[in-house]
């Protein structure tokens, strides 16, 4: 199967769509052009693909309700912009979406949501429930309690690591060019569009400049570094144009010579489980029964409290505990859903039992096995 046709059956897309498209000439949103993306993604969840929307456009729109000209350059002022402008922007989604019957769900992050294991562990499960409920989440930066030090600035690092955050299989950048040129087109008539490379070409950083448009930030640089930021977790990466007609759904259909195609090594899950096995420090063992260590080995399964008949080791919910069989042998590794203190209390226990013995329950299984690699 070409690289092009995986995408005609891949599962869950992040689709960004960026300032240059959504506010191209600075008068609001781009009402037509919505209309149409949002009838596109429409398409593409009939289909059977989850997406996940990450969308720019808050401050433009927060000026353009508040009558200024300009993008002001102080601080507090973007950020009043952007608290504006949000209230249009999810309206116009909602407001799309519900005529095809669909729910959209208004998700605002910063940088510390992701970098904090808990935090990134909660938005995780969140996005996924969203997901699983067929809900579209459209996703922007918290802009309004950002600082400088602590923002991602353009929404194409946001979206990579939404896209890290759900294990995509696609990342879709839509901008207002083709894709990424051999140098930047809007200063160079006779640009070339890269068609598909391998993410990690060297020769590529010389191309994406980070010269952006009067709207946009970051321009394809920002781009680039989105697009190895996904293939961390395996995802590949289309940069196309949103101005291209039925983009998406040309995508969906596998066609050729669309876009630049900016492909990762391996694929998500792949790619998951080398950096589980290579990573992270140990902070903890788990003493399974022998049931436990037999589905773990045999039937790929994850594993459940009930399994579990001992715990050493003080650790937090999301770290990396070692599980070991009766004779002390480590069979596996992964990320555990709950802290040692409650693992504590629920081992032994079905999973329905979870919730009345601590009150809540995070997640039914002990460790997913997504996150878990056999030793
Ligand atoms: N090699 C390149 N190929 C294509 N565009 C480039 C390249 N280098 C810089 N650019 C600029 O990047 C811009 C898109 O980035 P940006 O304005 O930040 O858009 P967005 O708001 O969609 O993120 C293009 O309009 C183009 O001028
Ligand atoms: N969070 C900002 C968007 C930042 C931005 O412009 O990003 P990009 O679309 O990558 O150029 C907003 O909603 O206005």
């Amino acid at each position: 199967m070409s690289r092009r046709q995986q995408l005609t059956t891949s599962r869950r897309w992040v689709i960004k769509i960026g300032s240059a498209l959504l506010t191209g000439d600075g008068t609001g949103l781009n009402q037509p052009g919505l209309d149409d993306w949002v009838a596109q993604m429409t398409a593409l969840v009939e289909q059977g693909v989850e997406v996940v929307l990450v969308s720019s456009g808050a401050v433009a729109e927060g000026m353009c309700r508040l009558g200024w000209s300009r993008r002001p350059s102080e601080l507090h002022h973007l950020q009043a912009a952007a608290a504006v402008g949000q209230m249009g922007l999810i309206q116009a989604y909602e407001s799309r979406f519900a005529r095809a019957n669909l729910h959209t769900a208004q998700i605002l992050l910063t940088h510390d949501d992701l970098t904090s294991r808990k935090r990134y562990l909660n938005a995780r499960s969140a996005v996924r429930s969203l997901l699983q409920l067929g809900v579209i989440p459209v996703i922007n930066e918290n802009d309004t309690v950002v600082t400088d030090e602590i923002r991602f600035g353009d929404n194409d690092t946001l979206a990579a690591l939404v896209a890290n955050l759900v294990e995509a299989d696609s990342l879709i950048i839509l901008t207002d060019q083709q894709g990424l040129y051999d140098c930047d087109p809007r200063h160079h008539p006779d640009a070339k569009l890269i068609d598909e490379v391998l993410v990690h070409e060297a020769s590529l950083d010389a191309m994406a400049t980070d010269s952006a448009g009067a709207l946009g930030r970051g321009g394809m640089k920002t781009k680039l570094r989105a697009a190895r930021l996904a293939a961390r977790s395996g995802t590949s990466t289309v940069i196309a144009s949103g101005r291209e007609a039925r983009i998406l759904t040309r995508l969906r259909a596998g066609e050729e010579a669309l876009g630049s195609l900016l492909y990762a090594e391996q694929a998500p899950l792949a790619a998951r489980k080398q950096w589980l096995a290579g990573h992270l420090q140990m902070r903890g063992r788990l003493e399974l029964d022998e049931g436990a260590v037999r589905v773990l080995c045999h039937s790929g399964r994850s594993l459940l409290a009930v399994g579990v008949r001992g715990v050493s080791g003080d650790f937090a919910r999301g770290e990396m505990v070692a599980c070991v069989d009766a004779e002390g042998r480590e069979i596996a590794r992964g990320l555990v859903n709950y802290n040692a203190d409650e693992v504590r209390r629920i081992m032994g226990q079905p999973s329905e039992a979870i919730e009345s013995i601590l009150g809540y329950i995070d997640e039914p299984e002990l460790i997913h096995r997504d996150n878990m690699v056999l030793v």
